[in-house]
Protein backbone atom coordinates (compact mmCIF):
# COMPACT_ATOMS: atom_id res chain seq x y z
CA UNK A 1 0.00 0.00 0.00
CA UNK A 2 1.58 3.50 -0.98
CA UNK A 3 2.62 5.29 2.32
CA UNK A 4 2.84 8.67 0.33
CA UNK A 5 2.73 11.20 2.58
CA UNK A 6 2.37 14.01 0.37
CA UNK A 7 -0.85 12.08 -1.01
CA UNK A 8 -2.88 13.47 2.04
CA UNK A 9 -2.23 17.08 0.14
CA UNK A 10 -5.45 18.99 0.02
CA UNK A 11 -5.52 20.55 -3.47
CA UNK A 12 -7.03 18.31 -6.31
CA UNK A 13 -4.89 17.71 -9.11
CA UNK A 14 -8.59 16.53 -11.06
CA UNK A 15 -12.20 17.14 -9.61
CA UNK A 16 -15.27 14.90 -10.98
CA UNK A 17 -18.29 16.62 -9.85
CA UNK A 18 -21.67 14.78 -10.86
CA UNK A 19 -20.48 13.26 -13.62
CA UNK A 20 -23.32 11.36 -15.97
CA UNK A 21 -21.87 9.93 -19.66
CA UNK A 22 -24.41 8.66 -21.75
CA UNK A 23 -24.55 6.05 -25.14
CA UNK A 24 -27.24 7.03 -27.19
CA UNK A 25 -28.94 3.25 -28.15
CA UNK A 26 -31.88 2.89 -30.10
CA UNK A 27 -32.35 6.71 -30.44
CA UNK A 28 -32.52 6.39 -26.34
CA UNK A 29 -29.87 8.05 -23.90
CA UNK A 30 -28.62 5.96 -21.21
CA UNK A 31 -25.95 6.85 -18.42
CA UNK A 32 -23.09 4.34 -18.30
CA UNK A 33 -21.55 6.47 -15.84
CA UNK A 34 -24.24 8.39 -13.27
CA UNK A 35 -23.48 11.20 -11.03
CA UNK A 36 -20.01 10.10 -10.27
CA UNK A 37 -18.00 12.68 -8.16
CA UNK A 38 -14.37 12.33 -6.92
CA UNK A 39 -11.04 13.76 -6.47
CA UNK A 40 -7.52 12.87 -7.04
CA UNK A 41 -4.95 14.69 -5.05
CA UNK A 42 -1.46 14.94 -6.36
CA UNK A 43 1.05 12.25 -6.08
CA UNK A 44 -2.05 10.25 -4.89
CA UNK A 45 -2.75 6.68 -6.92
CA UNK A 46 -6.48 6.01 -6.56
CA UNK A 47 -7.88 2.76 -7.69
CA UNK A 48 -11.47 2.40 -9.90
CA UNK A 49 -12.94 -1.19 -9.29
CA UNK A 50 -15.74 -3.05 -10.30
CA UNK A 51 -16.49 -6.13 -12.57
CA UNK A 52 -16.57 -5.47 -16.62
CA UNK A 53 -19.64 -3.69 -17.09
CA UNK A 54 -19.59 -1.06 -14.48
CA UNK A 55 -18.13 1.76 -16.20
CA UNK A 56 -14.92 2.15 -15.16
CA UNK A 57 -13.52 2.52 -18.61
CA UNK A 58 -16.07 5.07 -20.15
CA UNK A 59 -14.88 6.96 -17.02
CA UNK A 60 -11.88 7.02 -18.22
CA UNK A 61 -12.56 7.54 -21.43
CA UNK A 62 -14.71 10.37 -20.36
CA UNK A 63 -12.08 12.30 -18.66
CA UNK A 64 -10.06 12.01 -21.19
CA UNK A 65 -12.44 13.05 -23.99
CA UNK A 66 -12.35 10.27 -26.11
CA UNK A 67 -15.42 8.52 -25.63
CA UNK A 68 -16.64 7.43 -29.30
CA UNK A 69 -17.84 10.34 -31.04
CA UNK A 70 -20.90 8.66 -32.87
CA UNK A 71 -22.44 7.70 -29.69
CA UNK A 72 -20.91 8.73 -26.08
CA UNK A 73 -21.13 11.63 -24.44
CA UNK A 74 -20.81 13.70 -21.31
CA UNK A 75 -24.33 14.78 -20.35
CA UNK A 76 -23.71 16.61 -17.47
CA UNK A 77 -21.43 17.39 -14.93
CA UNK A 78 -17.41 18.56 -14.54
CA UNK A 79 -13.86 17.54 -15.18
CA UNK A 80 -11.53 20.19 -13.59
CA UNK A 81 -8.14 19.33 -13.86
CA UNK A 82 -5.70 21.84 -11.76
CA UNK A 83 -8.32 24.19 -12.14
CA UNK A 84 -9.38 23.85 -15.46
CA UNK A 85 -12.84 23.08 -17.01
CA UNK A 86 -12.29 20.03 -19.54
CA UNK A 87 -15.72 18.93 -20.00
CA UNK A 88 -16.14 22.05 -22.15
CA UNK A 89 -12.66 22.02 -23.61
CA UNK A 90 -12.52 22.21 -27.63
CA UNK A 91 -10.87 19.14 -29.04
CA UNK A 92 -7.66 21.37 -30.14
CA UNK A 93 -7.40 22.09 -26.88
CA UNK A 94 -7.61 19.48 -25.23
CA UNK A 95 -4.55 18.13 -27.77
CA UNK A 96 -2.24 20.35 -25.86
CA UNK A 97 -3.19 18.45 -22.33
CA UNK A 98 -4.03 14.84 -23.70
CA UNK A 99 -0.42 13.14 -23.32
CA UNK A 100 1.37 15.77 -22.23
CA UNK A 101 -0.14 16.71 -18.82
CA UNK A 102 -2.84 14.02 -18.53
CA UNK A 103 -1.64 10.32 -20.03
CA UNK A 104 -3.38 7.12 -20.58
CA UNK A 105 -2.38 3.12 -20.83
CA UNK A 106 -4.62 0.87 -22.05
CA UNK A 107 -4.38 -3.03 -21.51
CA UNK A 108 -3.71 -4.59 -24.69
CA UNK A 109 -0.76 -2.08 -25.89
CA UNK A 110 -1.46 -3.51 -29.74
CA UNK A 111 -4.48 -2.20 -29.72
CA UNK A 112 -2.78 1.66 -29.26
CA UNK A 113 1.13 0.72 -30.66
CA UNK A 114 0.58 1.21 -34.70
CA UNK A 115 2.21 -1.76 -36.19
CA UNK A 116 3.53 -0.30 -39.22
CA UNK A 117 5.71 2.38 -37.37
CA UNK A 118 8.51 1.22 -35.04
CA UNK A 119 8.65 1.80 -31.62
CA UNK A 120 11.52 4.75 -31.85
CA UNK A 121 9.07 6.46 -34.45
CA UNK A 122 6.00 6.39 -32.00
CA UNK A 123 8.17 7.61 -28.86
CA UNK A 124 9.83 10.40 -30.75
CA UNK A 125 6.43 11.36 -32.19
CA UNK A 126 5.28 11.94 -28.74
CA UNK A 127 8.24 14.37 -27.79
CA UNK A 128 8.14 16.34 -31.19
CA UNK A 129 4.49 17.22 -30.82
CA UNK A 130 5.18 18.48 -26.95
CA UNK A 131 8.59 19.47 -26.90
CA UNK A 132 10.65 21.84 -29.10
CA UNK A 133 13.53 19.19 -29.81
CA UNK A 134 15.24 18.26 -32.99
CA UNK A 135 14.93 14.69 -34.46
CA UNK A 136 18.24 13.79 -33.03
CA UNK A 137 17.24 15.10 -29.91
CA UNK A 138 14.47 13.04 -29.70
CA UNK A 139 15.68 9.79 -30.85
CA UNK A 140 18.45 10.23 -28.00
CA UNK A 141 15.57 10.92 -25.45
CA UNK A 142 13.21 7.73 -26.56
CA UNK A 143 16.25 5.68 -25.90
CA UNK A 144 16.90 6.83 -22.56
CA UNK A 145 13.03 6.69 -22.09
CA UNK A 146 13.11 3.05 -22.43
CA UNK A 147 16.09 2.30 -20.61
CA UNK A 148 13.81 3.68 -17.78
CA UNK A 149 11.53 1.27 -17.89
CA UNK A 150 13.96 -1.09 -17.97
CA UNK A 151 14.44 -2.24 -21.73
CA UNK A 152 18.37 -3.67 -21.43
CA UNK A 153 19.04 -2.84 -25.71
CA UNK A 154 17.03 0.54 -26.03
CA UNK A 155 19.20 1.21 -28.94
CA UNK A 156 18.15 -1.92 -30.48
CA UNK A 157 14.62 -1.65 -30.30
CA UNK A 158 13.98 2.04 -31.05
CA UNK A 159 14.40 0.75 -34.38
CA UNK A 160 11.68 -2.53 -33.96
CA UNK A 161 8.14 -2.82 -34.64
CA UNK A 162 5.12 -3.69 -31.96
CA UNK A 163 4.91 -7.22 -33.17
CA UNK A 164 8.99 -8.19 -32.56
CA UNK A 165 8.14 -7.57 -28.62
CA UNK A 166 6.61 -9.96 -25.85
CA UNK A 167 3.44 -8.83 -24.37
CA UNK A 168 5.63 -7.28 -21.32
CA UNK A 169 7.82 -5.23 -23.40
CA UNK A 170 4.89 -3.82 -25.38
CA UNK A 171 3.92 -2.91 -22.35
CA UNK A 172 6.80 -0.96 -20.94
CA UNK A 173 6.98 0.45 -24.11
CA UNK A 174 3.62 2.02 -23.43
CA UNK A 175 4.27 3.01 -20.55
CA UNK A 176 7.56 4.87 -21.58
CA UNK A 177 5.34 6.42 -24.50
CA UNK A 178 2.81 7.52 -21.47
CA UNK A 179 5.36 8.80 -19.06
CA UNK A 180 7.82 10.79 -22.32
CA UNK A 181 6.11 13.97 -21.23
CA UNK A 182 6.47 13.60 -17.38
CA UNK A 183 2.39 13.94 -17.42
CA UNK A 184 0.87 15.07 -13.99
CA UNK A 185 -1.61 12.55 -14.14
CA UNK A 186 -1.79 9.00 -15.52
CA UNK A 187 -4.78 6.87 -16.14
CA UNK A 188 -3.96 3.17 -16.34
CA UNK A 189 -6.66 0.85 -17.99
CA UNK A 190 -6.52 -2.65 -16.78
CA UNK A 191 -2.45 -2.24 -17.48
CA UNK A 192 -1.84 -5.63 -16.54
CA UNK A 193 -4.65 -8.11 -17.26
CA UNK A 194 -3.60 -9.05 -20.02
CA UNK A 195 0.08 -10.62 -18.67
CA UNK A 196 1.20 -13.63 -17.01
CA UNK A 197 1.06 -13.04 -13.18
CA UNK A 198 5.66 -12.98 -13.12
CA UNK A 199 5.57 -10.16 -15.92
CA UNK A 200 2.08 -8.22 -14.20
CA UNK A 201 3.87 -8.02 -10.45
CA UNK A 202 7.28 -6.50 -13.08
CA UNK A 203 5.17 -4.06 -14.68
CA UNK A 204 3.22 -2.60 -11.74
CA UNK A 205 6.43 -2.18 -9.66
CA UNK A 206 7.95 -0.84 -12.70
CA UNK A 207 4.62 1.88 -12.31
CA UNK A 208 5.22 2.59 -8.75
CA UNK A 209 8.25 3.16 -9.18
CA UNK A 210 7.81 6.09 -12.19
CA UNK A 211 5.29 7.31 -9.75
CA UNK A 212 7.44 7.78 -6.74
CA UNK A 213 9.90 8.95 -9.16
CA UNK A 214 7.50 11.47 -10.98
CA UNK A 215 5.30 12.73 -8.47
CA UNK A 216 2.71 12.11 -10.92
CA UNK A 217 -0.61 11.03 -9.74
CA UNK A 218 -2.61 7.98 -11.20
CA UNK A 219 -5.75 6.54 -11.57
CA UNK A 220 -5.90 2.62 -11.63
CA UNK A 221 -8.68 1.06 -13.40
CA UNK A 222 -8.60 -2.68 -12.14
CA UNK A 223 -11.37 -5.56 -11.69
CA UNK A 224 -8.66 -7.15 -9.54
CA UNK A 225 -8.20 -6.34 -5.43
CA UNK A 226 -5.06 -7.39 -5.26
CA UNK A 227 -3.77 -4.83 -7.60
CA UNK A 228 -5.25 -2.08 -5.94
CA UNK A 229 -3.82 -3.41 -1.99
CA UNK A 230 -0.73 -3.34 -3.78
CA UNK A 231 -0.50 0.05 -5.36
CA UNK A 232 -3.38 2.60 -4.47
CA UNK A 233 -3.88 5.30 -1.60
CA UNK A 234 -7.35 5.71 -2.12
CA UNK A 235 -10.29 3.35 -3.57
CA UNK A 236 -13.29 3.55 -5.69
CA UNK A 237 -15.66 0.89 -6.01
CA UNK A 238 -18.34 0.80 -8.81
CA UNK A 239 -21.08 -1.28 -9.59
CA UNK A 240 -23.43 -0.23 -13.02
CA UNK A 241 -22.58 2.90 -13.74
CA UNK A 242 -22.37 4.51 -9.65
CA UNK A 243 -19.86 4.88 -7.05
CA UNK A 244 -20.98 2.43 -4.52
CA UNK A 245 -17.96 2.51 -1.93
CA UNK A 246 -15.01 5.15 -1.78
CA UNK A 247 -12.31 5.13 0.67
CA UNK A 248 -8.57 4.63 1.60
CA UNK A 249 -7.67 1.65 0.97
CA UNK A 250 -6.38 0.52 4.06
CA UNK A 251 -10.57 0.98 5.41
CA UNK A 252 -11.50 -0.43 2.38
CA UNK A 253 -9.85 -3.96 3.40
CA UNK A 254 -9.89 -3.79 6.89
CA UNK A 255 -13.87 -2.28 7.18
CA UNK A 256 -15.25 -2.76 3.91
CA UNK A 257 -19.18 -1.97 4.03
CA UNK A 258 -20.79 -2.35 1.16
CA UNK A 259 -22.25 -6.26 -0.36
CA UNK A 260 -20.37 -6.00 -3.48
CA UNK A 261 -17.20 -4.44 -2.19
CA UNK A 262 -17.21 -7.69 0.53
CA UNK A 263 -18.13 -10.33 -2.37
CA UNK A 264 -15.14 -8.14 -4.57
CA UNK A 265 -13.03 -9.10 -1.45
CA UNK A 266 -14.02 -12.39 -1.04
CA UNK A 267 -13.67 -13.08 -5.13
CA UNK A 268 -9.94 -12.58 -4.34
CA UNK A 269 -7.51 -15.95 -5.11
CA UNK A 270 -6.03 -16.61 -1.72
CA UNK A 271 -2.75 -18.13 -1.19
CA UNK A 272 -4.02 -21.88 0.66
CA UNK A 273 -7.03 -22.22 -1.16
CA UNK A 274 -7.40 -24.63 -3.79
CA UNK A 275 -8.89 -23.14 -7.24
CA UNK A 276 -12.42 -24.81 -7.16
CA UNK A 277 -13.32 -23.27 -4.25
CA UNK A 278 -12.78 -19.79 -5.51
CA UNK A 279 -15.92 -17.66 -5.03
CA UNK A 280 -17.51 -15.33 -7.81
CA UNK A 281 -20.37 -13.00 -7.57
CA UNK A 282 -23.24 -14.80 -9.17
CA UNK A 283 -25.51 -12.80 -12.14
CA UNK A 284 -24.05 -9.99 -14.17
CA UNK A 285 -24.09 -6.21 -13.87
CA UNK A 286 -26.97 -5.37 -16.01
CA UNK A 287 -26.34 -4.08 -19.36
CA UNK A 288 -27.36 -0.15 -19.87
CA UNK A 289 -30.59 -1.01 -20.95
CA UNK A 290 -31.51 -2.90 -18.28
CA UNK A 291 -30.90 -1.04 -15.78
CA UNK A 292 -33.26 -0.86 -13.16
CA UNK A 293 -35.56 2.41 -12.87
CA UNK A 294 -35.71 2.61 -8.79
CA UNK A 295 -33.76 1.13 -6.02
CA UNK A 296 -30.85 -0.16 -5.63
CA UNK A 297 -29.23 -1.91 -8.75
CA UNK A 298 -26.90 -4.37 -7.08
CA UNK A 299 -30.48 -5.63 -4.85
CA UNK A 300 -30.86 -8.49 -7.11
CA UNK A 301 -27.07 -9.95 -6.49
CA UNK A 302 -26.89 -8.84 -3.36
CA UNK A 303 -27.12 -11.05 -0.19
CA UNK A 304 -28.24 -8.67 2.23
CA UNK A 305 -31.05 -7.09 0.31
CA UNK A 306 -34.04 -5.90 2.11
CA UNK A 307 -37.49 -5.84 0.02
CA UNK A 308 -37.06 -1.71 0.47
CA UNK A 309 -33.58 -1.95 -1.73
CA UNK A 310 -35.81 -2.74 -5.17
CA UNK A 311 -37.32 0.60 -4.91
CA UNK A 312 -35.55 3.12 -2.74
CA UNK A 313 -32.37 4.28 -3.92
CA UNK A 314 -29.39 4.58 -1.88
CA UNK A 315 -27.44 7.71 -2.05
CA UNK A 316 -24.00 7.73 -1.47
CA UNK A 317 -23.33 9.06 2.15
CA UNK A 318 -20.33 9.65 4.27
CA UNK A 319 -19.71 7.77 7.29
CA UNK A 320 -16.90 8.55 8.88
CA UNK A 321 -13.61 9.95 8.05
CA UNK A 322 -14.05 9.91 4.44
CA UNK A 323 -15.54 6.42 3.96
CA UNK A 324 -18.69 6.80 1.14
CA UNK A 325 -21.17 4.13 1.06
CA UNK A 326 -24.35 4.29 -1.20
CA UNK A 327 -26.80 1.45 0.58
CA UNK A 328 -29.80 1.38 2.75
CA UNK A 329 -28.28 -1.04 5.28
CA UNK A 330 -25.88 2.16 6.69
CA UNK A 331 -27.20 5.65 7.77
CA UNK A 332 -29.52 6.81 4.54
CA UNK A 333 -31.18 9.85 6.60
CA UNK A 334 -33.03 11.20 3.06
CA UNK A 335 -33.35 8.32 0.56
CA UNK A 336 -35.10 9.00 -2.51
CA UNK A 337 -37.65 6.80 -3.16
CA UNK A 338 -38.60 5.93 -6.10
CA UNK A 339 -35.87 7.58 -7.89
CA UNK A 340 -33.04 6.19 -9.30
CA UNK A 341 -30.04 8.69 -8.32
N1 LIG B 1 -19.60 2.53 -27.37
C1 LIG B 1 -20.56 2.09 -26.54
N2 LIG B 1 -21.86 2.08 -26.92
C2 LIG B 1 -22.82 1.66 -26.09
N3 LIG B 1 -22.61 1.22 -24.82
C3 LIG B 1 -21.34 1.23 -24.40
C4 LIG B 1 -20.25 1.64 -25.22
N4 LIG B 1 -19.10 1.52 -24.49
C5 LIG B 1 -19.46 1.04 -23.27
N5 LIG B 1 -20.80 0.87 -23.22
C6 LIG B 1 -21.56 0.35 -22.08
O1 LIG B 1 -21.27 1.16 -20.95
C7 LIG B 1 -21.24 0.34 -19.77
C8 LIG B 1 -19.92 0.56 -19.05
O2 LIG B 1 -18.87 0.00 -19.87
P1 LIG B 1 -17.33 0.10 -19.49
O3 LIG B 1 -16.56 -0.38 -20.67
O4 LIG B 1 -17.03 1.43 -18.96
O5 LIG B 1 -17.22 -0.95 -18.32
P2 LIG B 1 -15.90 -1.40 -17.56
O6 LIG B 1 -16.25 -1.39 -16.13
O7 LIG B 1 -14.75 -0.58 -17.99
O8 LIG B 1 -15.74 -2.89 -18.09
P3 LIG B 1 -14.41 -3.62 -18.63
O9 LIG B 1 -13.64 -3.95 -17.39
O10 LIG B 1 -14.96 -4.82 -19.33
O11 LIG B 1 -13.72 -2.66 -19.55
C9 LIG B 1 -21.48 -1.09 -20.22
O12 LIG B 1 -22.84 -1.39 -20.03
C10 LIG B 1 -21.13 -1.06 -21.69
O13 LIG B 1 -21.84 -2.03 -22.41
Amino acid sequence: MNDNTSAKSNHNLLEVKNLETSFSIDGKLYNAVDNVSFQVKPRQIVGIVGESGCGKSVLSLSIMKLLPKEAGKIRSGEIIFDGVHLETMEDKEINNIRGKEISMIFQEPMTSLNPVFTIGFQLMEVLLNHHNLTKRQARQKSVELLKSVGISRPEKLVDEYPHQLSGGMRQRVMIAIAIACQPRLLIADEPTTALDVTVQAQILDLMKDIQEENGMSVILITHDLGVVAEMCDEVIVMYAGKIVEKTDVDTLFYEPKHPYTKLLMEAIPKMDEEVELLSSISGIVPSLKNMPEAGCRFADRCPKAMPECKYITPVLASLEDGHEVSCLLYDQSKPKEGVNM
